[in-house]
């Protein structure tokens, strides 16, 4: 019998109805009881009981660090977390601990798992499925989809179909005969190695037309150390009247990396289509290609921590390093 570990941190899935709101309740162990029994041998552990909405860099370190001790004694670890920020997490814990030795798969629901209809059981069955079947890896499991975790977005406030993953196909599907494997995350095996150095003085900037590109500078002056814009299409900035390319051009000369990304879900950005992206190109703009925002900022945040400049930071932004982005 495969040996299993949840480590529960909150969200809706934990919730129960106050006066005050959904707020967190239910320990991991209530939602075992709940579940009703499954054929794994499973141990619980609460390490947080926090809407997701709560979750920072302190959170994703301490997970990261629970994740890291235990995954030695478990065949897999089910990581039950709210669904607001869980891509975040999932994109973060992806480079925190790269090589991870075994399957580590988060999951959460829309609804509480007390309530009839709720989407919970479904969701946490699968989570406990994926962590004993699939390989090594960070996955998000939600709605009858095991994805890999650093490819997924938020995309629904309410609806059950909360998760996609974007860019790639699931790694797995519910369908009659069990989970079906559909693509392999074609990950390198190794010895994990936790790190969990990250720079949280970094920025995500949705462009709109009439932003100003001044606000940019403010907030190097703040402290800012490295900023994912997220521009129009395949990564084109303006530069006529507010002087968007400009502005990249100058933060880079200063030692702050720009990465740009699309505001667009599906497909990638490429800045060597259009005038307006290889003008940013030529300034230095890094391309994300077709990375999720939650992937870019994890990846700036973690390629910060760990002491690269510019041009190293450009290495690495061309290079694949979780399965978070398609190389040509
Ligand atoms: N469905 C959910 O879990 C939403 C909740 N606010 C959370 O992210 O913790």
């Amino acid at each position: 019998m495969k040996k299993l570990l949840l480590l529960s941190t909150g969200g809706t899935i934990a919730s129960r109805a106050s006066n005050e709101g959904l707020v967190p309740q239910d320990s991991g162990q209530d939602l075992l009881s709940m579940l009703g029994p499954l054929p794994y041998q499973i141990d619980v552990r609460d390490i947080l009981q926090l809407d997701s909405s709560n979750i920072q860099p302190e959170e994703w370190k301490f997970i990261a660090e629970q994740i890291y001790k235990y995954r030695t004694k478990y065949d897999g670890i089910v990581l039950s977390h709210g669904t607001d920020t869980m891509a975040y997490t999932a994109s973060m814990l992806s480079f925190m601990l790269q090589k991870i030795e075994i399957p580590v798969v988060l999951t959460g629901s829309q609804v509480p798992m007390d309530v009839v209809l709720s989407d919970a059981p479904h969701n946490l069955r699968l989570a406990f499925s994926a962590a004993a079947s699939c390989k090594p890896g960070i996955y998000l499991a939600f709605d009858r989809k095991v994805m890999l975790g650093c490819r997924t977005v938020k995309v629904r406030t309410t609806n059950f179909n909360a998760f996609e993953s974007v860019n790639v196909p699931p790694i797995a599907r519910v369908t009659s005969d069990g989970l079906d494997m559909i693509s392999d995350p074609g990950l390198g095996t190794g010895k994990c190695e936790l790190n969990t150095n990250i720079e949280t003085h970094v920025s995500l900037v949705k462009l709109f037309p009439g932003f100003d590109p001044v606000l940019l500078f403010a907030m190097a002056d703040s402290g800012c150390r490295g900023i994912v814009v997220e521009a129009y299409g395949l990564g084109g900035m303006n530069y006529i009247r507010r002087n968007m390319v400009a502005a990249v051009g100058k933060l880079i000369k200063q030692g702050i990396p720009v990465i740009a990304s699309s505001q667009c879900l599906y497909e990638r950005s490429d800045l060597t289509r259009y005038e307006v992206g290889r003008l940013a190109l030529l300034e230095g703009a890094i391309s994300a290609r077709d990375m999720t925002s939650e992937s870019a900022i994890t990846k700036l945040m973690w390629a910060l921590g760990q002491g690269m400049n510019v041009t190293e930071i450009q290495n690495f932004f061309d290079q694949n390093i979780v399965g978070e982005v398609t190389i040509n």
